[in-house]
């Protein structure tokens, strides 16, 4: 008999409300403080558990990430390996965030596979086995299975939750994809900001350690901040191409979305400090 499908996980994206470089490590990894906050704005995935062992994704992604490079079914095979799971599954992804943008979608896409199979399957893995696996897949990974607004340090690994205010958020896509390995190779990037405690941390004014790099080589992402600022304080999320502007209200920011032009895509989002996966989670 088949399986019924297991529909409607969410896989959000994140934002960096702000996002420091405090060294580099020997393996080449640099280590971050950061803080990241979800916004609900998500790819959306289905499941289908499988007696045969085979893993399959179905979505019009193919075209742009072979299978074999997807996180998604990286995560699921990750997950099928460490736990000796015999079955299999079937996956569909909606995909609505930008690849490559710094709203960190593949990482969102692995968690989301993680957790969802982690419940479907019935494997049992905790959280902390979960996120282990995640990390090898991507330093943002962790925070997506965590589930909660994070302060982070290490290369995004070590998570402290916090509860920054859930502003709404006007993000623009620039139509420019920035490699996120390629940002952290430049030499000119800084590497050096002093290491402080999270309470000075979130008494300063917050940036991006990668943003006037990526705006001084992506003009795309410069004319989308030059266009934003004008309506919102902004800044760069993760490193790059995506920015975002804070609003208190969701009406200014969706009078400014009106006013975007042509060249640039968005959306408005509001700030979550708890994922939409935990909810999605404990219907089951
Ligand atoms: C910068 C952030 O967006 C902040 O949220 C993330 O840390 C990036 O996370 P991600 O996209 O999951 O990145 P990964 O796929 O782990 O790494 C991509 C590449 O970026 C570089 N990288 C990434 C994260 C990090 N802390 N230091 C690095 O130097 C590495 O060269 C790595 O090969
Ligand atoms: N399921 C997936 N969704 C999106 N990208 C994927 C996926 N699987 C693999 N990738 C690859 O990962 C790259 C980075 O994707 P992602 O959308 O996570 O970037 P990002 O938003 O810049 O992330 P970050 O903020 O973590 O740097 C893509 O360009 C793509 O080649």
């Amino acid at each position: 008999m088949t399986a019924p499908i297991s529909k409607g996980w969410p896989a959000p994206a994140k934002l960096n409300l702000f996002l420091h470089i405090t060294g580099q490590r020997a393996d080449g990894y640099h280590d971050l403080q950061t803080l990241f906050q979800f916004v609900d704005h998500c790819d959306v995935l289905d499941f289908r558990v499988t007696e045969q062992s085979e893993i399959t994704l179905h979505s019009s992604m193919s075209q742009f990430v072979a299978d074999s490079d997807n996180l998604i079914l990286k995560a699921a095979k990750s997950l099928q390996q460490t736990t000796n799971y015999v079955g299999g599954a079937e996956i569909w992804i909606d995909k609505l965030l930008p690849m490559g943008g710094g709203l960190g979608g593949g990482s969102s896409n692995a968690a989301t596979t993680l957790v969802a199979l982690n419940a479907l399957w019935n494997t049992q893995l905790s959280n902390e086995k979960l996120a282990e696996i995640g990390l090898t897949l991507g330093a943002d990974v962790p925070v997506f299975i965590n589930g909660y607004a994070a302060f982070a340090e290490g290369v995004g690994e070590k998570l402290h939750n916090v509860n920054p205010h859930e502003f709404y958020y006007l993000v623009v896509v620039p139509p420019v994809h920035v490699s996120t390995q390629a940002v952290f190779q430049e030499p000119e990037l800084p590497r050096q900001t002093p290491k402080l405690d999270l309470q000075s941390l979130m008494q300063q004014p917050w940036s991006n350690d990668c943003q006037s790099l990526v705006v001084n080589r992506y003009p795309q992402v410069a004319n989308a901040l030059d266009w934003l600022v004008e309506y919102a304080p902004s800044q760069m999320t993760g490193t790059g191409a995506c920015v975002f502007g804070k609003f208190e209200q969701s009406q200014p920011a969706f009078d400014a979305l009106a006013k975007l032009p042509d060249s640039m895509q968005g959306f408005v989002a509001k700030g979550l400090n708890r994922s939409p996966l935990l909810e999605r989670l404990s219907q089951l």
